[in-house]
């Protein structure tokens, strides 16, 4: 095991690259096994999630080649195994095998997601997508089989505007008889960039991005080629950390539309934001006002953010209230922010945070985001070393942390625990 290790003090400055959507990457790689010929995607990060599913898609029957960024995934000859432990359990994305197996082959046997548990993440709308669509499903000792001879295309109305569950769901109508429509989808980015593969793929499906999508079955998918979006949660740390430092930082393969909410409440808190095409510069200041954030479903301030948002509101002047509508308790970077002398009180799903200077500590990083949040909050610290475990958990996010920070002049390297 490996632990990060950021002598901080030092603002960033220069120039990062954003790589391809996490988020997206573990979504379009299990929709590519719909396909019946060759599907080529370019800009993929290089991340241990991305690196597992393309294992599992090779397990499967898949033929899987890399060249830098971009996989080549040749399904033809795949077939639905069952995969109740295993791979499928590092990782929370694996529950996309679930809707891509179901359209393509009628049936799935796949071990309850794993990944960041930072509290419990029901399935049970994606449960109520496939049922509604014809599928029986079965929970077996943790383990979820999901069978059905014909799909058919229904009227789904989600309670929650779950991203896992819309995009299962359009992966299984994609192959079902006859139309579907998702009511109360869920509007995030990566959910239109699963639909433009999709489409691209022959399916037939619009108003990804809105809250009813509308998929029309077909009775195959072909290969095609698609280039991911860029990380928008990557992006959004990056522009988080550059402000923290108070440094100077382009940050670049990224789309500004998707940045919204970070840039109008770095704005907010007195940060110099310039937004061009497909760049945003952030310039830090001395210092900062205290702001409200609240996390929300997109296009609202991602939850996945709102971690190394915490860190950047020790930076401001007074107390800060930051409360998540998505999920009641993501605070497991709190205890450890503690450590290194923040003043931060959660009560329910707010972190009340006031300001003032962070010290050099060991710290621990219970998931990927908590992860983001004590790098942050090292590289703000003028004197010490910053000691991170867990760094599993970061590298399921952010590929080249160590090398792009290093490049924006940060004292950060990896030693062994
Ligand atoms: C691989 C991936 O894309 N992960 C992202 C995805 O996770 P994921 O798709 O798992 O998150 P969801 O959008 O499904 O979850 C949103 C909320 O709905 C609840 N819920 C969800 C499904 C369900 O069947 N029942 C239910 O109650 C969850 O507990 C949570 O409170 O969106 C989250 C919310 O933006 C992000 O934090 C994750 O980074
Ligand atoms: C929670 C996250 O990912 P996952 O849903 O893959 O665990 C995240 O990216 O912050």
């Amino acid at each position: 095991m490996e632990k990060l290790m950021i002598r901080g003090g030092r603002p960033l400055r220069g120039t990062v690259q954003i790589s391809g959507a996490k988020n997206s990457a573990v979504a379009l790689l299990p929709a590519s096994l719909l396909a019946e010929s060759e599907v080529v995607l370019d800009n993929l990060p290089q991340l241990s999630d991305v690196a597992v599913l393309s294992e599992i898609l090779e397990d499967l029957g898949g033929k899987v080649t890399w060249e830098g960024d971009t996989i080549r995934i040749d399904p033809s000859s795949m077939r639905s195994i069952p995969m109740p432990n295993g791979k499928v359990k590092l990782l929370r994305a694996s529950y996309y095998l679930m809707g891509a197996l179901l359209g393509r082959f009628g049936e799935a046997v796949i071990g309850m997601p794993g990944g960041c548990n930072f509290e419990p993440r029901p399935i049970d709308q994606h449960i109520k997508g496939f049922e509604a669509l014809g599928a029986q499903v079965t929970n077996d000792h943790g383990s979820i089989r999901i069978s059905a001879k014909q799909l058919r295309g229904a009227k789904i109305y989600l309670d929650v505007a779950s991203v896992g569950a819309t995009i299962n769901i359009m992966l299984a109508a994609s192959r079902a008889k006859g139309s579907t429509i998702i009511e109360n989808a869920a509007k995030e980015p990566e959910i239109i960039d699963v639909a433009t593969l999709l489409n691209a793929m022959g399916a037939k499906i619009k108003g990804a991005g809105t809250e009813t999508i509308r998929i029309e079955g077909v009775d195959s998918l072909h290969g095609c080629r698609h280039s991911i979006i860029p990380d928008r949660i990557q992006a959004g740390t990056y522009m988080i950390a550059a402000a923290a430092t108070r440094g100077d930082v382009l940050i670049d393969n990224v789309i500004p539309k998707h940045m919204e909410a970070v840039t109008a409440k770095l704005q907010e808190m007195g940060v110099h934001v310039y937004e061009m095409d497909e760049s945003i510069r952030i310039v830090g200041q001395p210092s900062y006002e205290s702001v409200d954030v609240k996390a929300l479903i997109y296009p609202g301030f991602a939850t996945d953010l709102q971690s190394p948002m915490t860190s950047l509101l020790t930076q401001a002047s007074g107390v800060s209230i930051l409360t998540d509508f998505v999920y009641s308790n993501r605070f497991k970077h709190v205890p450890e922010l503690m450590r290194m002398g923040a003043n931060i009180r959660v009560e329910g799903r707010s972190a009340i945070i006031e300001g003032g200077p962070l010290n050099a500590a060991k710290v621990s990083a219970a998931d990927l985001r908590a992860g983001a949040a004590l790098v942050v909050a090292g590289l703000t610290v003028a004197e010490g070393v910053t000691e991170v475990t867990g760094v599993e958990y970061i590298d399921r996010g952010y590929d080249f942390l160590v090398d792009n920070l290093r490049r924006l002049g940060a004292d950060v390297w990896r030693e062994n625990e």
